[in-house]
């Protein structure tokens, strides 16, 4: 027998292994199914018991309490041998992808171990596949054969690896094979890189490359700050880090402390399958958007989308001010004034009900004041706070004896009376009519208690209007600034820049905002958030360890900021000891061709490496004007069609989105906005902000002329848009073409003047 037929022999044994377990865990399961089914049965009738019957009420409560412990461990029983049946289902298709043989140096024999997406046994405890999180597998990733390093719980160990084995498995029978001495050798990955985009992004456990294992084995970092080219891997890296995590950390972590902030709904929804399908629950996820909007009701904060949309409009003097507003210097700033603020610069305002005043501004500052100035605002509010609440309730107890409580009691229906009664005893009428009537006020009053509660009381829009009132820095016109924010607020409006900030300073003199819970916190497409921004996100987080990812290179609008420089402030901000910067400079995504192009739009785009997967050179198309440029791409879209799964068309912003779906109307393409969930196939056309973290199998940029694209503020932009494709990228220009591309040497890219004609090499681009 070769040695490819000795594997084959070893994989159909294991799968019959594996099937084995599977009837079995089946047979459990329907056991479990039918005590489900048992104890709900016996649940309902219970819970039919005659509720009236005073005498039986309170032992038929305690028994329904028993019943619905046992439906929620009999229903969890039930889920977690599904959840197991269908861990043994995937590991049959394909039970392993990696096999290393190791040798230690007190062991006389060769151990060979096979490594695949889930740990399994056979009957007598013996390890026929590794889990690819487990310690020992960190050796197929990082090391080379030798002597060789892994980490454990007890320390490091050390291993000889004699040989590392790659398998592509499908429906139980070996692809290909092959053996290797690089991390992951090129050909499984050429394999992976070459398929056609998915719905949903794929878990890369079979071929996680030496310097993505770094990011995703890191446990010691508290905060780990990821710089990487476009299509480097770095969402696909946070994902298998999120199922390292929470395998490492089995018992002290679980998938709802993790929290994952996502550029746009489309991401969320991209990224969706990637941890189930290596048998891990998902993470929570989060737009930056979503995650104002909970922390400031009532307000429309300023979205992204908004921000990308308007931002090449904004003046020098607006530019800066933003600038300034989103720097580490204006939180700090702000932490100032919130330490040296005196009582009587405290903003406070009436809590009212019913449109009238419940407690007034006066009184409540008054109760403030009673409290020594030795104590942090902070102490004090809380004692305010709890004042407050008393004051509520002796107001509740003198209300009870109101007649329009009294009159409430007496309309009162069985059903309401039950509902608050439950199976308490009363040892008087007084007694019960006081009990009623005090859930009957406390329910109407439950509003005045979510204002004490929530802070109400303090008017967090003046105060941070006060704030930039009284600074006295830069250039800027202060009063102006304050005046043209409380303006927005009249409107019910914030913007971005003032969102955290604002938050912050609310926050500090509240003494709240602060989530302990999280563990975790991931914030992809990093570039786009300001650094006060992650501050507050910081502050929001206080417990949860930070993993920060995104490529300086793919800012839109903006210059960028040199990684170790990011790295740097955000340490001094964060104040934390462990932090760590990894850097990625090798592209997966596209070809060698489109990843080359899309590097030499930047100045410094040397660094780099395309992954050596070859296609055709991107191509510019040049139109004389708009009908030519439609022709253009509708017989573009058409060929591509022909090929691929998805064709996506990129443009600078959603007027001109909304454009370009208009004049393909003829295609059908869908296009596609900042409410959209879900990307369909065919032809999508979006505004690039939209694309970001996504892939497509061609792109078309639209419109690439120099009006259109002037000036080194665009680079960022069009180098996302190129970095998008995957095997095929045409850009389109209506007249002359940007000089960001013009300056690319001629051999990185085609171009033809008309979609018909046939390319001519000496044709000067700009002609
Ligand atoms: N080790 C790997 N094995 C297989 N595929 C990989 C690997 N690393 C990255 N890829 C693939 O490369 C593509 C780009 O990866 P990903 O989206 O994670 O990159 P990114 O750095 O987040 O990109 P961007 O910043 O441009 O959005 C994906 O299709 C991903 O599956």
């Amino acid at each position: 027998m070769d040695e490819q037929q000795q594997e084959q022999q070893r994989v159909t044994e294991v799968i019959e292994k594996i099937d084995e377990q599977k009837q079995h865990t089946e047979d459990l399961y329907h056991k479990a199914h039918q005590e489900t089914s048992q104890v709900e049965r016996n649940y309902s009738q219970n819970a039919k018991v005659n509720l009236i019957e005073a005498d039986d009420r309170i032992e038929t409560h305690a028994e329904i309490q028993q019943q619905k412990g046992l439906v929620a461990r009999a229903v969890e029983n039930e889920a977690i041998l599904k959840r197991q049946i269908d861990e043994l289902s995937d590991l049959q298709k394909s039970p392993y992808f990696g096999r290393i043989d190791i040798k230690d140096a007190d062991e006389p024999d060769i151990e060979s171990l096979y490594i695949g997406i889930s740990s399994f046994a056979d009957r007598d405890g013996n390890f026929l596949i590794y889990d690819w999180r487990a310690p020992i597998s960190s050796i197929y990733y990082n090391g080379t054969l030798g002597k060789v390093k892994y980490d454990t719980p007890a320390g490091m160990m050390e291993t000889e690896l004699i040989k590392k084995r790659q398998f592509t498995i499908n429906h139980g029978e070996i692809q290909h094979m092959f053996d290797t001495n690089e991390t992951v050798g090129d050909e499984l990955l050429q394999r992976a890189l070459g398929e056609q985009n998915d719905e949903y992004m794929r878990n890369i456990v079979a071929t996680i490359q030496k310097e993505q294992n770094d990011i995703i084995r890191d446990v010691y970092s508290d905060l780990l700050v990821v710089q990487g080219v476009a299509g480097s891997g770095k969402t696909s890296a946070i994902l298998q880090r999120i199922a390292f995590l929470l395998y490492h950390s089995r018992t002290s972590l679980n998938a709802d402390e993790i929290v994952l902030f996502s550029p746009n709904k489309l991401y969320s929804r991209y990224i969706s399958d990637v941890l189930p399908s290596l048998g891990e629950r998902n993470m929570r996820q989060l737009t930056l958007a979503e995650f104002f909007s909970r922390r400031l009701e009532g307000m429309q904060v300023q979205t992204l989308f908004d921000r990308f949309e308007n931002q090449h409009q904004l003046t020098e003097y607006e530019q800066n001010l933003i600038d300034f507003k989103e720097s580490q210097d204006f939180i700090e700033l702000i932490q100032a004034y919130e330490k040296q603020l005196s009582t009587k610069e405290i903003k406070f305002t009436n809590i009212n009900y019913r449109g009238e005043i419940f407690f007034s501004k006066e009184q409540i500052q008054a109760i403030f004041e009673t409290f020594p100035l030795s104590m942090s605002n902070k102490e004090r509010l809380l004692k305010t706070k709890n004042a407050l609440i008393k004051l509520l309730q002796k107001r509740v107890n003198q209300e009870i004896k109101q007649d329009w409580v009294q009159n409430q009691i007496d309309q009162i229906s069985d059903e309401k009376y039950h509902g608050l009664v439950g199976t308490r005893h009363f040892k008087s009428y007084d007694e019960e009519n006081h009990f009623i009537g005090r859930q009957i006020v406390d329910k109407e009053f439950q509003i005045i208690d979510d204002a004490i509660f929530n802070n109400y009381f303090i008017d967090s829009y003046s105060q941070y209007a006060d704030f930039l009132s009284q600074i006295d820095l830069g250039d800027f016109d202060w009063q102006k600034v304050a005046k043209a924010f409380t303006d927005a607020i009249e409107l019910h409006q914030i913007h971005l820049e003032d969102a955290a900030p604002m938050m912050l300073l609310r926050d500090l003199i509240t003494g709240s905002g602060t989530n302990r819970k999280f563990q975790y916190v991931f914030v992809d497409e990093m570039q786009d958030y300001s650094v006060a921004q992650l501050m507050y996100l910081k502050h929001a987080f206080p417990r949860a360890k930070f993993t920060l990812l995104g490529d300086s290179e793919q800012t839109l609008f903006k210059d960028v900021t040199e990684p170790q420089i990011l790295l740097a402030k955000l340490k001094q901000a964060f104040h934390v000891k462990r932090a760590n910067l990894i850097t990625l400079n090798r592209s997966y995504r596209s070809t060698a061709q489109i990843t080359n192009f899309a590097a030499a739009l930047l100045p410094d785009g040397h660094k780099i490496q395309a992954f050596s997967r070859e296609g055709d050179l991107p191509k510019v198309i040049i139109a004389d004007n708009e009908q030519q440029a439609v022709v253009d791409m509708t017989n573009l879209c058409r060929d591509e069609l022909q090929q691929y799964g998805t064709i996506a068309i990129l443009t600078k912003n959603m007027a001109e989105s909304e454009h370009v779906a208009t004049l393909l109307h003829e295609l059908k393409p869908s296009l596609l906005n900042d409410g959209d969930r879900s990307l369909p196939k065919g032809i999508v056309v979006l505004p690039i902000y939209l694309a970001k973290g996504l892939e497509f199998d061609s792109v078309i940029a639209y419109n690439v002329s120099e009006a259109n694209f002037p000036g080194r503020l665009w680079r960022g932009t069009l180098y996302t848009i190129a970095s998008r494709a995957m095997h095929q990228l045409h850009l389109i220009s209506i007249g002359k073409v940007s000089n960001l591309i013009t300056q690319i040497k001629p051999d990185q890219f085609s171009f033809q003047k008309s979609f018909n004609i046939t390319p001519h090499k000496s044709q000067k681009l700009d002609e």
